[in-house]
C-alpha cells in the first residue's frame, strides 16, 4: 500500500513538473519568483497580504509577473500602461472570471454577475444592472434611502457622545456606526428591507441575514492551498461540503420569504407604491430578461456582498486620513461651511458644489482601494500583454493598490494630499488608469456612481455635523494605519475618533423615510 502510494505520488510531481515546464518553454511567461513543484508559490503567498508580496516581487521582476497558485499560472499586472493593456485593448478576452470550488458552488457556476464568464448570460444581467438597477434615474430614486440612513447615524453618534462615548471612554469606534449605515442600505437598496428598528434592535430575519452573510465569508475564508491544487481537492471538501449546502439550504429559504413578502404587498399594490428596490425591480424584469428565480436570488446576493464592506472600508480609512491631517479636515469643513453654512443639513445635490470634499474622496480611494486587487479576471485566449504571453486559463490580477502608489506617476505616493487633484481632474471610474478603484472595462463596478454618492455623503455629514481628533491618550503618528489581508482591506485596528459637534442640536435629530 505504501509503495503504490509513493507511487501514486512521484507521478503526480512528475506531471506537475511537466506542466510548468511546458509552459515555460512553450511561452514567453513574463518573469517571476521561481515556483516550487505541487505548491508553486504559495508558500510565500499564505497568510501574508498578497498585494504587498506582489508588490515587493513586481520591484525584484518588473510590472509583469509570473505566480503560481499550485499549478494555476497567475498574471499579475503592476503598472497603469499595462493595465491599459489589460482592461482596454485585451478588454473583452480578460472578461472572463476565475471561481474556485467555493464560489463555483455558491453561485452556480456563474448563473450570477460577478462570477459569470463573458457570454450571453453575462451580457443579460449585466445589461440589466446598468440599464435598470445602477440607471441616474434608479440612482436618484434611491437617493432618500442613503440620505435617511445617513442621517440616523448622525443622530446615533450624537447620542453616544452625550452617553459617554456609548460607555466606550477614548473614543467612538466609528466601524460600528459605518457598519450600520452600510448594512441598513444595502438591506433597504436591494432587499427593501430594514431589519434593525429606529432603537438599534435588529429583527429575527435579520439575525438570520447576518448569519447566513457570516458562514458564507468564513467557509470562502477558511480554504487556503488546497483550493489551488487540484488533485487535493478533495480535502477541501471534508466536511465543507456538508457546512456549504446547509448554508445555502438556509440563505435559499431566507431570500425566497423576502421574495414571496414582495409578491404579495406587489399584488396588493399594483398601480404604485412601489419603490426601486431591487427585488421590486428585478421581479418586474423578469419576464422581460428572462431572468430565472435563481439568477435572480443570486444577484440579490452579489449586490449584498459587493456594496456592504466596500463603502464602509472607504469612508473608515478617509475619516482616519483626516484625523491624522487635521489641515485637511478643516479644510473640508470650510468649504462645506460656505456652500451649505450651519442652519441646514448636506444633501446629495451639494456634492456637485464640494469640490475639496470629492478630492478627499479621490485621495482616500486612490491610497485605500478597498479592493486591492479587485476582483480575479480570466483570459478566454491567448493574448499578449507587455510582449509576454498570457495562455488561455490564466488568472489576471490587476494590483490597484500598487499602481495607484506607483512613485513614477504619483508626487509623494504615500502622502495623504487631496490637493493634488484640485488640478489635476483624475478620473476614478475607468478611463484614467493610474488609479482604478472600480476597476475598468466590462466588469467596471456597475455600482461605481452609486458608491461615490453614498461615501461621499457619508464623509461629508461626518465632517460638517462635527470635528473629529484622535482619542486624547493617542497621538496622531499613533493611529495604526496597518491593513487588513484578504480580498477586501480594512483597517486592521478600527479607527476611534472623538467627534465635536459643530451644528445647533436640532439638526442631528431626523424623520425616518420609508
Ligand atoms: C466604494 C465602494 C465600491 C468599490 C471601491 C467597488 C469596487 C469594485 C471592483 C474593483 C470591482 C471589480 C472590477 C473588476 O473585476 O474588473 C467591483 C465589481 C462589482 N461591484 Fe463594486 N465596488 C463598490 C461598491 C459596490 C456597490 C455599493 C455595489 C452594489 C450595490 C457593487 C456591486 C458590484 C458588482 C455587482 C460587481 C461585479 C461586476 C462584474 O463582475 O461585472 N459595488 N466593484
Amino acid at each position: 500500500m505504501a509503495s503504490l502510494i509513493l507511487l501514486f505520488m512521484s507521478i503526480i510531481f512528475f506531471l506537475i513538473i511537466i506542466h510548468i515546464l511546458y509552459h515555460r518553454l512553450r511561452y514567453n511567461l513574463p518573469p517571476g519568483p521561481r515556483p516550487w513543484p505541487i505548491i508553486g508559490n504559495l508558500d510565500k503567498l499564505n497568510p501574508v497580504h498578497k498585494r504587498q508580496r506582489f508588490a515587493e516581487w513586481s520591484n525584484t521582476y518588473g510590472p509583469i509577473i509570473s505566480v503560481w497558485f499550485g499549478s494555476t499560472l497567475n498574471v499579475v499586472i503592476s503598472n497603469s500602461e499595462l493595465a491599459k493593456q489589460g482592461l482596454k485593448d485585451n478588454d473583452q478576452q480578460l472578461a472572463d472570471r476565475y471561481r474556485n470550488r467555493t464560489s463555483a458552488l455558491i453561485f452556480k457556476n456563474g448563473q450570477d454577475l460577478i462570477w459569470a464568464d463573458y457570454g450571453s448570460h453575462y451580457v443579460k444581467v449585466r445589461k440589466v444592472c446598468t440599464l435598470e438597477l445602477f440607471s441616474p434615474k434608479s440612482i436618484e430614486a434611491l437617493r432618500p434611502i442613503r440620505e435617511d440612513e445617513i442621517r440616523a447615524m448622525i443622530e446615533s453618534i450624537y447620542k453616544d457622545l452625550n452617553n459617554n462615548y456609548g460607555g466606550g471612554g477614548g473614543g467612538l469606534v466609528l466601524r460600528k456606526y459605518l457598519g450600520s449605515v452600510a448594512f441598513n442600505n444595502i438591506t433597504r437598496l436591494v432587499f427593501g428591507k430594514k431589519f434593525v428598528s429606529k432603537q438599534g434592535v435588529i429583527d429575527e430575519q435579520g439575525l438570520e441575514f447576518k448569519e447566513v452573510l457570516a458562514n458564507e465569508f468564513m467557509l470562502g475564508a477558511s480554504l487556503g492551498l488546497v483550493e489551488h491544487i487540484w488533485w487535493l481537492n478533495w480535502m477541501s471538501r471534508l466536511g465543507n461540503d456538508v457546512t456549504l449546502s446547509e448554508i445555502l439550504a438556509r440563505k435559499d429559504r431566507l431570500t425566497r420569504s423576502i421574495i414571496e413578502e414582495h409578491k404579495a404587498k406587489n399584488m396588493k399594490n399594483i398601480n404604485g407604491g412601489v419603490k426601486q428596490h431591487f427585488v421590486d425591480a428585478l421581479l418586474g424584469l423578469q419576464e422581460k430578461y428572462e431572468l430565472s428565480e435563481e439568477t435572480i436570488m443570486l444577484l440579490l446576493w452579489n449586490m449584498t456582498t459587493a456594496g456592504m464592506d466596500t463603502v464602509a472600508i472607504t469612508v473608515e480609512w478617509a475619516m482616519a486620513e483626516l484625523v491624522k491631517n487635521p489641515k485637511a479636515q478643516k479644510k473640508a469643513q470650510q468649504e462645506m461651511d460656505r456652500v451649505i453654512g450651519l442652519d441646514r443639513v448636506m444633501i446629495e445635490s451639494d456634492i456637485s458644489n464640494l469640490s475639496y470634499l470629492q478630492c478627499i474622496v479621490k485621495e482616500a480611494m486612490r491610497l485605500h482601494p478597498p479592493t486591492p486587487l479587485m476582483l480575479p479576471h480570466r483570459a478566454n485566449s491567448h493574448i499578449k500583454i507587455g510582449g509576454y504571453d498570457i495562455p488561455e486559463g490564466t488568472v489576471v490580477h490587476f494590483n490597484v493598490w500598487a499602481i495607484a502608489r506607483d512613485p513614477s506617476i504619483w508626487d509623494d505616493p504615500l502622502e495623504f494630499k487631496p490637493e493634488r487633484f484640485i488640478h489635476n481632474d483624475v478620473d476614478t471610474k475607468g478611463h484614467d488608469f493610474r488609479m482604478l478603484p472600480f476597476g475598468a472595462g466590462r466588469r467596471i463596478c456597475p455600482a461605481a456612481q452609486l458608491a461615490v454618492n453614498l461615501v461621499t455623503l457619508m464623509i461629508g455629514h461626518m465632517l460638517h455635523h462635527f470635528k473629529w481628533t484622535q482619542p486624547e491618550a493617542v497621538r496622531q503618528e499613533e493611529i495604526d494605519m496597518s491593513e487588513s489581508p484578504g480580498l477586501v482591506c480594512y483597517m486592521l485596528t478600527p479607527l476611534q475618533a472623538v467627534p465635536k459637534p459643530r451644528l445647533p442640536a436640532h439638526l442631528h435629530e431626523f424623520e425616518t423615510w420609508d
